[in-house]
């Protein structure tokens, strides 16, 4: 009986399919095509959802989805996944950047070929009879000046492919930097308005977001050369349609190529479709066998081995965890989570903060993955958040107004490395530490007092009167209820002040024996928990 469930929502290649199936651990159904109330009734059955951009997944989706752990999107746009919703639903989100890179270039170059050498048009023209060769003349494409707006992995290719045929290219991209912009020959365009005036061609590879939401709207079209041609295949909302229209019908934009659109499929009287200079796709970037195989092998693996590892690559909703980064960094999330564990149970309820400290070695490492591991741990025992995970963490802290914090210093005092985290409560601070000696992980601080405990086990933890007997009390009356003890650490601060011993026990202490415990002389704390 497999562990794991998937479900592969949307159409990818066989391949993909069987590196999924390979996997005892894994069964998967394939079921193209639902309809939105029917992966609603199915869905809670899945800890996997293999997604191209057909399938939206909704809040709704999320809320049905009880088991979903992982969503893979064999593509790159995640549009169609409301992330926002996965994050708080705790189920990581990965995608396939660089699979179907080559494709979705080519085939904007193609219908930016076509669109100026009218194609489309005397393709249809020619079947329905006609040898036009009068209004089908077209335009050039050397010497002429496009803008790209997006430089990341797409529209660098179509750069690549523009300066071979000649044209000047000049690029806006919030993350490109002068350097980069050298390196690839192009000019750099501090706005998009700076890239679009006076260009003769446009082509667009921004995601869909709420800044780039129509970045081609009815301002930026006058910006552009009389005549200028538009190609998207990035995403419909990038343009306004309706501006797009108006622009063509008065003479001022040359021509529109579109791939993508704000309504997929779009509707039979979608306004565009009567244009004289236009070329239509539907959502053919990604289309080819290469680039399907690419991402569906690719996205088979990352989320075959999050479910079966652990491991996370390519997610989009928490920072990434490889097998080598898991390999590493492994032993520290056990520690942190230990240690949010053992908070939640000694310091005060409704904290207002955690800090977390690393010191040593460990500052050198992913710190906000460990940050993320100590948030599992605390919130999900002082909040009773049984679904906290590393992908959520931050996002429930935040809800309960848990404010985070983290820092880092290259040197620990007493020990190689340190991880230590605080409870803050107004002015009450409560701290637990953690460290490594060799490869054996200790708890070494609790409360302000220096202990040497194991990180994981069932404990005891009893604060008392720093005087002769009581010590001896605990181990008679854990004896006689039968609780062997593993390990015990003992610490005070001063003689004859407070201290705190931690008992390591074989079983849990009864409700009786803590009673019994907390009613001794001299005894000011019990607490009996499970890290
Ligand atoms: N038609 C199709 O079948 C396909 C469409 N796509 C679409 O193409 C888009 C681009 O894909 P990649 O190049 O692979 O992604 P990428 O992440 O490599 O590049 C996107 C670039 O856009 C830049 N960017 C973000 N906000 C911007 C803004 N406001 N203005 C200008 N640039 C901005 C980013 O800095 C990044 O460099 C995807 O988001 C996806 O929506 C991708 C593959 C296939
Ligand atoms: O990868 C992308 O962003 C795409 O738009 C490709 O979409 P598709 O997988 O062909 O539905």
């Amino acid at each position: 009986m497999s562990t794991y469930r998937v479900l592969v929502s949307d159409p990818i290649s066989e391949k993909g399919v069987e590196a999924l199936r390979s996997s005892p651990e894994i069964s998967v159904d394939v079921n193209t095509g639902l309809k939105p109330d029917e992966l609603l009734k199915i869905i809670g059955d899945y800890h996997g959802l293999v997604v191209r951009s057909e399938t939206k997944v909704t809040p709704a989706v999320f809320a049905a989805a009880k088991n979903l752990k992982a969503i893979g999107r064999a593509g790159v746009g995640v549009d169609n996944i409301d992330r926002s919703a996965a994050t708080d639903h705790g189920v990581v989100v990965m995608n396939t950047p660089s699979g179907n890179t080559i494709s979705t270039a080519e085939h904007a170059f193609a219908l930016m070929l076509a669109l100026a050498r009218n194609v489309g048009q005397a393709h249809t023209s020619m079947i329905s009879g006609r040898w036009d060769r009068k209004t089908l003349q077209g335009v050039e494409m050397f010497g002429k000046r496009l803008a790209i707006l997006g430089m990341g992995r797409i529209g660098t290719e179509f750069a690549k492919r523009a300066q071979a045929f000649g044209i000047t290219v000049v690029a806006y991209d919030p993350f490109l930097t002068a350097a980069r912009a050298q390196s690839l020959k192009v000019e750099l365009a501090e706005t998009p308005d700076i890239a679009l005036a006076g260009a003769d061609l446009v082509t667009l590879h921004v995601p869909l977001t709420p800044e780039t939401q129509h970045i081609i709207n009815a301002d930026r079209i006058k910006l552009l050369n009389k005549g200028a041609l538009v190609v998207n295949c990035a995403r419909g909302g990038l343009v306004d349609e309706v501006a797009v229209k108006e622009s063509l019908d008065a003479g001022h934009l040359g021509g529109i190529a579109l791939d993508v659109y704000e309504v997929e499929p779009p509707p039979a009287d979608f306004p565009l479709f009567g244009a004289k200079k236009a070329v239509f796709t539907p959502h053919l970037g990604a289309s080819t066998a290469e680039a399907q195989e690419n991402v569906g092998i690719e996205v088979a693996h990352q989320v075959k081995n999050f479910l079966t590892t652990g491991a996370i690559v390519n997610a989009v909703n928490m920072p990434n965890l490889d097998s080598r980064t898991l390999e590493s960094v492994g032993p520290y999330l056990d520690l942190a989570d230990s240690l949010g564990k053992l908070l939640s149970k000694i310091a005060p309820a409704q904290c207002d903060a955690i800090r977390v400290s690393y010191l040593g070695p460990v500052s050198e490492l992913d710190t906000e993955l460990i940050t993320r591991k100590v948030l599992t741990g605390y919130l999900a025992a002082a909040h009773h958040e049984a679904q906290v995970n590393l992908v959520n963490a931050p996002a429930i802290a935040k809800a309960h107004g848990l404010r985070v914090s983290e820092s880092t210093a290259a040197l620990a005092t007493n020990c190689t490395e340190l991880i230590e985290v605080s409870a803050i409560k107004g002015e009450e601070v409560c701290t637990v530490a953690g460290t490594f000696f060799g490869k054996s992980a200790r708890i070494v601080h609790i409360a302000g007092h220096y202990v040497e405990v194991n990180p994981t086990g069932k404990f005891l933890f009893v604060e008392n009167d720093d005087r002769p007997g009581i010590v001896g009390t605990i181990g008679t009356s854990l004896g006689g209820a039968s609780v062997n003890i593993a390990n015990m650490a003992l610490s005070r601060d001063l003689p004859n002040k407070k201290a705190v011993t931690v008992i390591e026990v074989d079983t849990e202490p009864s409700a009786e024996l803590l009673e019994t415990l907390r009613a001794t002389p001299g005894i000011i704390r019990v607490l009996s928990f499970e890290l």
